[in-house]
This record gives C-alpha cells, sequence and structure tokens, in this order.
C-alpha cells in the first residue's frame, strides 16, 4: 500500500474507539499504528518533537506497551475521581507542556475500559488547555483501544457514562458524541492459545460451554501440592491477602531483610497516600503500583 501525505495539510482530527475480544490483535494494531504514524508524522518535526503519545492508565499496563501513565503524560492529579471540578495547570506547568506536547496530533490510550468518564473528560480539558483550542481534546485525534467488557475503572464511571461535572454533563458524553467504533472479530492467536482465547471470549459474553469450564478447570491447583507454581503471577481480590502473600514470600528468601522508608513530604490527598515503609529482601519481586513523581 502506498501513502502519500503532504506536511503543510494538518489531517481532520478523529476519535476512534477500537475493541474487540481477546486475542483479536488490538496490541498488534496499536504497535503497528504508532510505527506508521510516528514516521508520517514527524516529517518536517524535530527529532525532540513529540507527535504521537501511547498512554494507559495503570502503570502495568503502560509499561506493557511501552507508553505512559495518562497520569504523567497529562500532569492529572492523583485523586480527580473524588473531585466533580477541572483544576487548571500552573502557567509554569502550562508553559512546560506546552513545550513538550506543542506538536502533539494522536493520542492513542490503550486499556480504555479502566479510564472513568471524569477523567476521559479531563484529559479533553487538559489537552484543550495545552492546545488552546475549544475543540474535542484540543483537536487532537485520539484512538482508544480495549474491551469494555474487561475491567471497569475504579470508583469511577465507565468512559460511556454521563460526567460528574453537572454543567459540563448537559453538553452531553464525550465519549458517546466524538467516538466512532471499529471492532476487530477474528481471532488472530494460533494454536492452543486460539483455544484459550475463543475460551476467555464466550466467558466474555456469558456464553461458555462445559468444555469451556472443564478447561479452566483442568487448571485448577492446590497450593498445597508439590508442583505448585509458587513463583507465577498471583492475583487477590483483596489487599490485605495481597500483603499476607508478599510477607509470606520474602520471608522464603534466606537474604538480608532491607526496610526502604518512604518520605511523603506533603501527607495529603494528592499525593496519593504512599506507604511510608517497605519490606523487602535482595531478589524479592517489585512491581511498582503507584505513580512516584
Ligand atoms: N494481523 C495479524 N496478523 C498476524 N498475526 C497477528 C495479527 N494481529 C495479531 N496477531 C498475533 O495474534 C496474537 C494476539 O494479538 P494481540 O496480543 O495483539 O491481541 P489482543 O487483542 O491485544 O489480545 P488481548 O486482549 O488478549 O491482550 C499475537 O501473537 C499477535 O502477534
Amino acid at each position: 500500500m502506498s501513502m502519500t501525505y503532504k506536511t503543510t495539510e494538518r489531517p481532520k482530527p478523529f476519535h476512534i474507539f477500537v475493541s474487540g475480544g481477546a486475542g483479536t490483535g488490538k496490541s498488534h494494531l496499536v504497535r503497528t499504528i504508532v510505527q506508521t504514524a510516528n514516521r508520517i508524522l514527524s516529517i518536517g518535526q524535530s527529532a525532540e518533537d513529540i507527535v504521537v503519545i501511547v498512554c494507559a492508565f495503570t502503570g502495568v499496563a503502560s509499561f506493557n506497551i511501552e507508553g505512559h501513565t495518562l497520569h504523567s503524560a497529562f500532569n492529572l492529579p492523583v485523586n480527580q475521581s473524588r473531585r466533580d471540578y477541572y483544576i487548571r495547570l500552573s502557567s509554569e506547568k502550562l508553559s512546560s507542556m506546552r513545550s513538550k506536547l506543542g506538536n502533539l496530533s494522536l493520542l492513542i490510550i490503550d486499556e480504555i475500559s479502566m479510564v472513568g468518564a471524569d477523567h476521559l473528560y479531563t484529559i479533553h480539558r487538559r489537552l484543550s488547555e495545552i492546545m488552546t483550542s475549544d475543540e474535542p481534546f484540543g483537536g487532537i485525534s485520539v484512538i482508544a483501544v480495549g474491551d469494555l467488557s474487561q475491567l471497569p475503572p475504579v470508583a469511577q464511571k465507565q468512559v460511556f457514562e454521563s460526567i460528574s461535572e453537572p454543567i459540563a454533563a448537559l453538553y452531553g458524553s464525550i465519549w458517546q458524541k466524538n467516538f466512532q467504533l471499529i471492532e476487530l472479530q477474528e481471532i488472530m492467536r494460533q494454536k492452543d492459545d486460539k483455544q484459550f482465547a475463543e475460551t476467555l471470549n464466550r466467558i466474555r459474553t456469558s456464553n461458555h460451554t462445559d468444555d469451556d469450564v472443564q478447561l479452566i478447570k483442568s487448571r485448577e491447583i492446590q497450593n498445597t501440592s508439590t508442583i505448585y507454581p509458587t513463583t507465577a503471577l498471583h492475583i487477590f481480590a483483596f489487599n490485605k491477602d495481597v500483603d499476607s502473600h508478599n510477607i509470606e514470600m520474602i520471608q522464603k528468601l534466606k537474604e538480608p531483610v532491607i526496610i526502604i522508608t518512604a518520605i511523603d513530604s506533603k501527607t495529603d490527598e494528592q499525593t496519593g497516600r504512599i506507604k511510608t515503609f517497605h519490606l523487602m529482601r535482595k531478589r524479592s519481586l517489585v512491581a511498582c503500583y503507584r505513580n512516584y513523581s
């Protein structure tokens, strides 16, 4: 396929929601779009200019796509979910964000199901502030990728619901008004992975069969088993179970204990209530799940 692009023409902003079940190639498509868009949109720009930015809500999701968290990319307040009004940037921060993102053309948001309606609205306001434009997202094109049947946002309404700011809510949902849906339907995973992806996609819509249940149950293992994979990723529903598992794993390591004390110089809700100390040993596995900035 050949493509011509005149740098003098700024493309009309578009807002697309790419959805699809497990294994339909969403991440693969994002990587391809990022590479192509960077190549095309960087024409005539200097090497430091950011023309495409890839973000996700959580640190883990942004790490997987080699992107940024939405909070760090757009200087969002830590606890936006507790507020129903927009907080403008200080003039110093605004000018620094303008020099960083002034040439931005495309924002890609992965794992969109975890982004709440208020967050999306805040990103729109932030981009409008940076770009000095009243257009949706300050005239920046947005590709949102993900599956709304996956993890919902924490303590916020879903992205397609109405926002908390009462006056702005009267204008309607920025998601409903602007985003056009494109759904990937073909599972691109191969062999065994494909069977697993098909099972996940049936569970996703509550259409799972007895065979699907058997497949999942066939992988069940008790933690008393001799072949129990102790170092595999564990997922728990409650933080207290996470903490007790982590302490148990740390205690099993025969290395000296290290206690790292975090100094939180501004203990208010803006700082996100960072834990004040961390217990670990050499060779402990560490996952960073807060924005330490
Ligand atoms: N167009 C394509 N041609 C060939 N292989 C593809 C294509 N798109 C994706 N794949 C392959 O299919 C597999 C699944 O793709 P990918 O991880 O992008 O799916 P996904 O929708 O992000 O899945 P999940 O929601 O489970 O994370 C990968 O191994 C990827 O390399």
